[in-house]
């Protein structure tokens, strides 16, 4: 009898034993859900790319575990994500950025107009002062004219009353009235879009990047979408501009069709109630007409979404006067409705602004400082020409 009680103790921690080796190998866990700011390519992962299933120690009571936890590596971790600067008084922040404009059209400006009598000589070397800034010969010569009869009818003498006169005939040439709101806002359930035009290299992909940082600042929510197919470099480029702050970036096949990324672009967009869609295209030559229709069509594919909200072009600052014949085109083929003007900072010619603006009837919106990550200022027309003028007269 007490062989038969041992026996049937012996089987029941045998069975108990193998239930205790067979119920962890049943479990099954969820797996976590994709985190934000990732790059969507429109494929699923395969099912070598699902990582292994992970039995979570505890569950074991004891044995040791069948499967130990990888340890996590460096690589696997989210990235920390970046805080954009806040947007507010960025211009005043980046003001030492104008260095090169400010030696020309402040302190250039003004060594003439503090001069005990201002001569015909004064009057030209002030025109071409300007003229060198690429203010433009007729934003120039009315500017002077202005000037001028300001000083002559009001007997001006103070070098503090003439750089005022200047600082206020400079903001009026900028056009202080002009509307430079960007139209980012989501509205009818869908969000605001945003086409960034321009020639190669201008700095669209970077200025792209820092917009979508600017508006993150602002509490918005943004995505990419990487309409650069050409460069298959632009796409990764903006891709990592997104995962620095969380965004997600759609992209396309290289050599894709850049209509169908930004369609999907803007349907993702729609589709996760994101705020804002920024759409980066490929830089184009204007005398290219295959080019500039291409960049025609991507307009009109995205607006089968609805209207797009914002169109800017963005400007090399450093390519002076040239600039204005491509910017001239640019604004034929497309409704731009606001220009960016990067690379300020690396130009003595601030006053192309002015030009711009006279040439082109569009406000400058934003203006480029930089190469970091915010160095990208919204244009005030007063802040600027304080930071031309310095501080220091
Ligand atoms: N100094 C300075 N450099 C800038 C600024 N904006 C852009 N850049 C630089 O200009 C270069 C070109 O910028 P991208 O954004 O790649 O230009 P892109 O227009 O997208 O170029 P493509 O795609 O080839 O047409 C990069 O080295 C940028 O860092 C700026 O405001 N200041």
């Amino acid at each position: 009898m007490e062989y038969v009680v041992a026996a049937v103790i012996l089987l029941v921690v045998l069975v108990a034993g193998a239930v205790g080796l067979m119920v962890p190998r049943m479990r099954r866990r969820e797996l976590p859900p994709q985190a934000g700011g990732g790059t969507t390519t429109l494929e699923r992962p395969t099912e070598d790319e699902i990582p292994p299933l992970v039995v979570p120690a505890e569950a074991d009571e004891g044995l040791p575990p069948l499967i130990e936890e990888p340890p996590v590596l460096e690589t696997e971790r989210k990235p920390e994500l970046d805080q954009p600067e806040p947007t507010a008084g960025r211009l005043v922040r980046l003001r030492a950025r104008l260095a090169r404009s400010q030696t020309v059209l402040g302190r250039g400006l003004l060594s003439v107009l503090s001069r005990d009598h201002l001569d015909e000589d004064a009057w030209e070397e002030i025109e071409d002062s300007l003229i060198s800034a690429d203010v433009g010969v007729e934003a120039t010569q009315a500017l002077v004219e202005r000037l001028r009869e300001r000083v002559r009818v009001l007997g001006t003498r103070t070098v503090a009353e003439v750089r005022a006169q200047l600082a206020e005939e400079l903001t009026a040439a900028l056009e202080p009235d002009m509307d430079r709101t960007l139209r980012t806002e989501p509205h009818e359930g869908r969000p605001a879009v945003v086409l960034v035009v321009g020639v190669n290299g201008a700095g669209k992909t970077t200025t792209c990047g820092k917009i979508g940082r600017v508006l993150i600042a602002d509490g918005r929510s943004v995505l990419f979408g990487a309409a650069d197919t050409f460069r298959a470099a632009a796409a990764e480029q903006l891709a990592t501009w997104g995962e620095r702050v969380g965004a997600e970036t759609v992209r396309g096949p290289e050599g894709g069709d850049p209509a169908s990324v930004a369609f999907d672009a803007v349907k993702r967009g729609i589709d996760t109630g994101i705020d804002t869609v920024l759409i980066d295209t490929a830089g184009r030559l204007q005398n290219k007409v295959g080019l500039m229709d291409e960049l025609g069509k991507v307009k009109r594919v995205v607006e089968k979404h609805g209207p797009v909200d914002e169109t800017l072009l963005i400007l090399d600052a450093t390519t002076g006067q040239n600039g204005l014949e491509q910017a001239r085109v640019f604004t034929e083929v497309v409704d731009v409705t606001g220009v960016v003007l990067t690379k300020l900072d690396g130009t003595a010619k601030g006053g192309i602004v002015i030009a711009v603006q006279r040439k082109l009837g569009i406000p400058v919106k934003l203006v480029g400082l930089g190469e970091g990550p915010d160095d990208l200022a919204p244009f005030e027309p007063g802040a600027f020409v304080e930071a031309l003028l310095g501080s220091d007269s």
